[in-house]
């Protein structure tokens, strides 16, 4: 595959991750956590590296991505960055691990 089919590929599949099809499950990483609001200041203290899938659509629409791995390493910090703060068990995490479940499917396309 060529660049522009990588990312036209990236493209549908956060469109399909961020979708009201996963509804339930994906609101908790469309946007920036927001630390201040969840009052959870100490998150930066667990996550280095803040993303969210919103930053990555915005990351494939800037061409900010030089190859298809960045952006799947973008995608993998989300939830990584979940797991660091939220742990197994709860609500976020379980939703985290479904995505990314989703996510390994939609790459097998
Ligand atoms: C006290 C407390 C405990 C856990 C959370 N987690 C959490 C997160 C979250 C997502 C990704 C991430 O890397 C870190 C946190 N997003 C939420 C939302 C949208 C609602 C409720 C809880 N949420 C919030 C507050």
């Amino acid at each position: 595959k060529n660049i522009l089919q990588d990312l036209a590929f990236a493209k549908q599949v956060v469109k399909d991750l961020t979708s009201k099809k996963y509804q339930d499950i994906n609101f908790p990483f469309l946007e920036p956590v927001d630390y201040v609001g969840l009052n959870i200041p100490h998150y930066l203290d667990f996550v280095k590296t803040p993303m969210d899938l919103g930053t990555v659509q915005k990351k494939l629409m800037n061409w900010e991505y030089a190859n298809f791995d960045e952006f799947y390493d973008d995608v993998m910090l989300v939830f990584n960055n979940c797991y660091a703060f939220n742990p197994q068990g709860t609500d976020v995490h379980i939703m985290g691990k479904s995505l990314e479940n989703i996510f390994k499917e939609l790459m097998k396309n």
